[in-house]
């Protein structure tokens, strides 16, 4: 099949095609009806029932593509996001330092957050030996970091080293701080001395800990993001795939819960179980009894089921939702 010709019309979506994002991200383009079949290793696939291509790309490049317009929309981690912007910030600093003296206007190629989907939280954080002499992050002013992500960590410490937390006047380029790319197993540069404090994901923790280290400060809080470029093609397809991935994320965040309980209890129930707009209240055919169905948080569901208990709910049914709008 002529692929390139067959994009032509298409609503571009790039996906993760790999790592920690990959899973979660086919799950939710599956629970938003997206069928397509990838052909073995091709990296382009054609949806089946919209006119739409995926693009499987790696999680760090979708915001460049989707940045500069290539794509329409994309799945991938926000700090990659953040990531590619402070890199073009760092690169327009620096050529208007030395191509404008009185500023020229920023062209940033950057992406809109659609909205956050609830999976690949972590945070991107300063970590240093736990038994070391660094404190804080500014004991690092002067250090060597290593990163997977050198703008944002390049960008900390710049405004770190400028005293403030404002972008204005700082330049990386004269920075005292050392920063170091690596692209994988940061955590070991510490202790093989390659790097004295350095910027990376945590999510349990357990990496951390595992290589002698302790986080001293967060630089980004991150989860898996869906993002648009700045003047995407289709926007009414955008909308559509937009409100569908609510849908599932909906439901996947909220369990159905149903109880009986007697009139006179309901208010302090409905205090409970408030639902998500409110509660669906019915009257059962036993005389002082009502039915309460409301949707509830899935991480709450134990706690509430026991405060329905001790209010005296009985017949507490809990139910997966599979779609929502
Ligand atoms: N430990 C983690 N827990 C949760 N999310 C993570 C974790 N590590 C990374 N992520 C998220 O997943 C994104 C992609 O990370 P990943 O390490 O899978 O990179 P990759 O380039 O897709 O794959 P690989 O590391 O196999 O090359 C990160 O930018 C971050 O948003
Ligand atoms: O807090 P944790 O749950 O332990 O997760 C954090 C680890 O996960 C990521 O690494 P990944 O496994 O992707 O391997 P990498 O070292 O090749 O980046 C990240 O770079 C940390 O090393």
């Amino acid at each position: 099949m002529d692929f390139v010709n067959s994009l032509e019309g298409r609503l571009l979506f790039a996906v993760p095609k790999k790592g920690r994002l990959n899973h979660a991200t086919l799950n939710l383009l599956e629970g938003a009806d997206i069928q397509f079949r990838r052909e073995n290793r091709l990296d382009i696939a054609l949806v089946k029932n919209l006119p739409i291509a995926l693009i499987f790309l790696p999680a760090a490049d979708i915001p460049t593509f989707v940045g500069e317009g290539r794509v329409d929309l994309g799945i991938t981690g926000w700090d990659q996001v953040e990531e590619h912007d402070a890199g073009v910030r760092e690169y327009n600093h620096a050529r208007r330092a030395s191509v404008d003296a009185t500023g020229t206007s920023d062209k940033i190629a950057r992406s809109d957050r659609v909205m956050e989907l609830g999976f690949g939280a972590c945070k991107l954080q300063v970590q240093v030996p736990e038994k070391g002499q660094y404190v804080t992050a500014k004991d690092l002013i002067g250090r060597t970091i290593g990163t997977s992500f050198v703008s944002l960590a390049t960008e900390y410490f710049a405004r770190l080293e400028a005293g403030d937390d404002d972008q204005g006047g700082v330049s990386p380029r004269k920075m005292r701080t050392k920063i170091i790319e690596l692209s994988g197993s940061v955590e070991a540069a510490c202790a093989l001395g390659v790097a004295d404090g350095i910027v990376d994901l945590v999510e349990s923790g357990e990496t951390m800990r595992a290589a002698g280290l302790k986080a001293i400060d967060t630089v980004v809080d991150t989860q898996a993001v869906l993002i648009k470029s700045k003047s995407p093609s289709k926007p009414e397809l955008i909308e559509l795939i937009t409100s569908r991935i609510k849908g599932v994320i909906t439901a996947q965040r909220y369990v159905l819960c149903q109880y009986n309980i007697e009139r006179k209890s309901l208010p302090e129930a409905t205090k409970v179980t408030p639902g998500k707009r409110s509660a669906t209240v019915t009257t059962l055919d036993e005389e002082g009894w009502v039915a309460v169905s409301c949707m509830v948080e899935k991480k709450k569901i134990a706690l509430v089921m026991d405060d329905l208990t001790r209010l005296g709910a009985q017949d507490i049914l809990v139910l997966d939702i599979h779609n929502a709008r």
